[in-house]
């Protein structure tokens, strides 16, 4: 395990999380970037601020501008926005061949499915994460929180598959990350997509906080209304999603969500600095949601109308 080969690409908020812990554990970690960014990875390495793991500076083996100055990996992180994924995976030349294990680390139900058909070789393992990330002005990446979870998995895996679903894992954990593997990863995907789909796509739509959402009785039902939405889209599709699992999911804003919590959204629909809206995934929450519940003929007439008001931020 000591000297495998290991490029993150993408290193922002949650990119930056997972090649801090890496490289401070393995010798032969690449990261991927560009620009200014990667000019700033080379000249000081990556500094991690991060509440959960402590404070971190990771020096990689090399700083690339694209994968495919990297030979065969045997595991590459993709951690970008959806919006530059497709992009991204005509980039890996050979650095993926078919013994890689490539491993999207991102929002949204289908990245998996599409680096599958972007790149169409390697074992992709389907993964999502729980964490707040963000990179800031000098390239540093700050993890706010105490908790940051990866889950792994891929539906239906054959036992190669699976061996390479717990090679990942024991990957990760042995360079400190919280890693867990899922039976049903499709399900908690789509747990954690219910939660984007109201939590991420209110704190975007009004720039508030969880504690604000929830203080607002209207918002407080909408939250809980979004919820029932993307669970009604997610079990037309055949995913095995309960209402128990959306109210519980209702009970976690209400109750145990942090006052000050924000979303990935809402950072780049607001930048701190009065900046204009970043790119952002909008289209990844509620559009998708709202193009599949019309396609499956759902109706999610208040997904439908923050779909409307967050495309014309
Ligand atoms: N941030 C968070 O708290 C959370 C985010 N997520 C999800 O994780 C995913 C990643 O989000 P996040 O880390 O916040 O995003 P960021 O925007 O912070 O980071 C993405 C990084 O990818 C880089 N990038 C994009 N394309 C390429 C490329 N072709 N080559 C090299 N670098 C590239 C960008 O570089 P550049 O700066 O040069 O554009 C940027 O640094 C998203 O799907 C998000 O929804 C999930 C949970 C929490
Ligand atoms: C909801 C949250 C914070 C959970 O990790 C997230 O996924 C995001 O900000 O995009």
């Amino acid at each position: 395990m000591e000297d495998c080969k290991i490029a993150v690409l993408g290193i922002g908020g949650v990119g930056g999380y997972l090649a801090g812990m890496l490289a401070s554990t393995y010798s032969d970690v690449s990261f991927v970037a560009r620009g200014p960014r990667k000019a700033a990875l080379e000249a000081h390495g990556l500094q991690l601020h991060s509440e959960y793991s402590g404070e971190i500076t990771a020096r990689p083996a090399r700083v690339v501008e694209t994968a495919a100055e990297l030979a065969p990996l045997d595991y590459l992180f993709i951690c970008v926005k959806n919006y530059s994924l497709e992009q991204a995976c005509k980039t890996l030349g050979a650095s993926v061949d078919d013994h890689t294990v490539i491993i999207p680390v991102m929002n949204g139900v289908d990245p998996a499915e599409r680096v599958r058909t972007f790149v169409g070789r390697g074992t992709v393992v389907e993964s999502l994460i729980y964490t707040v990330g963000f990179s800031n002005p000098d390239f540093s990446v700050t993890q706010q929180g105490d908790f940051t979870t990866v889950k792994l998995g891929i539906p239906h895996a054959t036992p190669a598959q699976q061996a390479a679903v717990e090679r990942t894992r024991d990957m990760m954990v042995h360079a400190g990350i919280d890693t867990q593997i899922c039976a049903d990863i499709q399900a908690e995907i789509w747990r954690k997509y219910m939660l984007n789909c109201a939590y991420n796509v209110l704190t975007a739509a009004y720039n508030r906080t969880i504690g604000q959402l929830r203080d607002d009785p209207v918002t407080r039902q909408e939250y809980r209304d979004l919820l029932l939405e993307t669970l009604a889209v997610a079990q037309a599709k055949g995913v095995a999603l309960t209402r128990e699992i959306a109210l519980a999911e209702y009970d976690r804003f209400l109750h145990k969500l942090e006052d000050d919590a924000t979303s990935s959204l809402q950072r780049d629909l607001h930048p701190a600095d009065d900046a204009p809206p970043r790119e952002s995934e909008r289209d990844t929450f509620s559009g998708y949601l709202v193009r599949e519940a019309h396609r499956l003929g759902i109706s999610v007439p208040l997904s439908e109308r923050y779909d409307q008001m967050l495309r014309n931020m």
